[in-house]
């Protein structure tokens, strides 16, 4: 896995030069086709990350066993293209996902999660990564409806809210989910939901307000909603 991220460095060097030349234009004018996605590298530590050629990227973060990479296989229509465990701590790397045929037009960046289960390292990996990586578009920060939020998750947002804001050089714009509405009581939802927004607003006045999703619920829910965020912020559009 790991030498796939070191091909991901090398494609770098062998860029064609249309690839390197497409207008901005032209690249918003293509579609965010999911119909056609693969893995394509790991990185454990920050000199794996592979390039990728700049295509657009976004990246999910949140506690462990939030539903991150669940969200990403539903969002490209697979069961497991992405490893999901009901166990926490299943994802231990930045794993690359480019979607569309090559180059591709996104790249799904699935990662660990902080919080009982998480570990600094993978903290100081996805740290590096949001504050060095120019095509990073938008963080997705994910949260388990069961649950309202914990200490944890409140450090997270103001911290990605500081960062941010550090030197209004950001590429990025954050954008909050909920996860796991099918676990929520139906007589509760009208309580729980705005108690999670307002916890999102106060800590992260400019994190964008929750897409409600559950990958559980047949036919899945929000699931559109954030291909569509994915595909805007991206400056994509979907095919009919
Ligand atoms: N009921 C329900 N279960 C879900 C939903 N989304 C994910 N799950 C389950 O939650 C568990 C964890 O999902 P993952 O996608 O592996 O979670 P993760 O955030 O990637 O976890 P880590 O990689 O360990 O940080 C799995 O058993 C999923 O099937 C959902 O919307 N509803
Ligand atoms: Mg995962």
């Amino acid at each position: 896995m790991l030498s796939t991220a070191r091909h991901g460095l090398k494609r770098k060097t062998n860029l064609l030069p249309r690839e390197s030349l497409l207008s901005r234009h032209e690249s918003s004018s293509a579609h965010f086709r999911v119909d056609v996605a693969e893995f394509v590298a790991a990185a454990a530590t920050v000199d794996q990350i592979p390039a990728l050629n700049g295509r657009p990227e976004v990246i999910v973060t949140g506690r462990a066993n939030c539903g991150k990479s669940t969200l990403f296989n539903a969002v490209l229509g697979r069961k497991d293209l992405l490893r999901t465990s009901k166990k926490a701590g299943c994802t231990q790397t930045l794993n690359f996902f480019r979607v569309g045929a090559h180059p591709g037009s996104v790249v799904l960046v699935d990662a660990p999660g902080y919080g009982a289960r998480g570990r600094q390292q993978w903290g100081d990996l996805f740290n590096e990564y949001i504050s060095t990586r120019k095509q990073l578009k938008r963080i997705y920060i994910l949260f388990n409806g069961k649950h309202v939020l914990n200490d944890t998750d409140i450090q997270m947002l103001k911290h990605l809210s500081e960062t941010l804001l550090k030197d209004g050089a950001q590429t990025y714009t954050l954008q909050s989910i909920i996860t796991k509405v099918d676990c929520i009581p139906s007589d509760s939802l009208s309580q729980v939901i705005p108690k999670i927004q307002k916890q999102i607003w106060e800590a992260a006045p400019l994190c964008l307000p929750p897409i409600i999703t559950s990958a559980a619920m047949r036919p899945m829910y929000g699931i559109d909603a954030v291909r569509k965020n994915i595909a805007d912020v991206c400056g994509l559009s979907l095919p009919r």
